[in-house]
């Protein structure tokens, strides 16, 4: 079982662009188009898969939010900020 982080620890760790709500370590990114937007949750989705870890992602009109947390630790993990950093490089 992975080890929650302190919020302390989360605040100094996260990724750029990246922000923590108590819960989540969540980042919006905006695009020129929806579909761009499509594609990039989908790109999100496939490193998700592969590392068997699986954000919240919610698509908007031209913005998508990427949302991580670790759901069976009950609280933000290494392996959270490790995928958001990831997310970080598609951009
Ligand atoms: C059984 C459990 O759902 C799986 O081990 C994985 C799937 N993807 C997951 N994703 C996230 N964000 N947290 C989890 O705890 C998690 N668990």
């Amino acid at each position: 079982m992975s080890d929650t982080l302190s919020e302390d620890t989360i605040h100094e760790s996260l990724p750029a662009d990246w922000e923590y709500d108590g819960t989540e370590i969540l980042r919006t990114v905006e695009f020129d188009s929806y579909l761009d937007g499509v594609a990039f949750a989908r790109e999100v989705a496939e490193l998700a898969d592969e590392a068997f870890h699986h954000p919240r992602i919610v698509i908007e009109f031209r913005a998508v939010t990427v949302a991580f947390t670790s759901h069976e630790a009950g609280g933000v993990t290494e392996q959270d900020l490790e995928l958001a950093a990831r997310v970080n490089d598609l951009d």
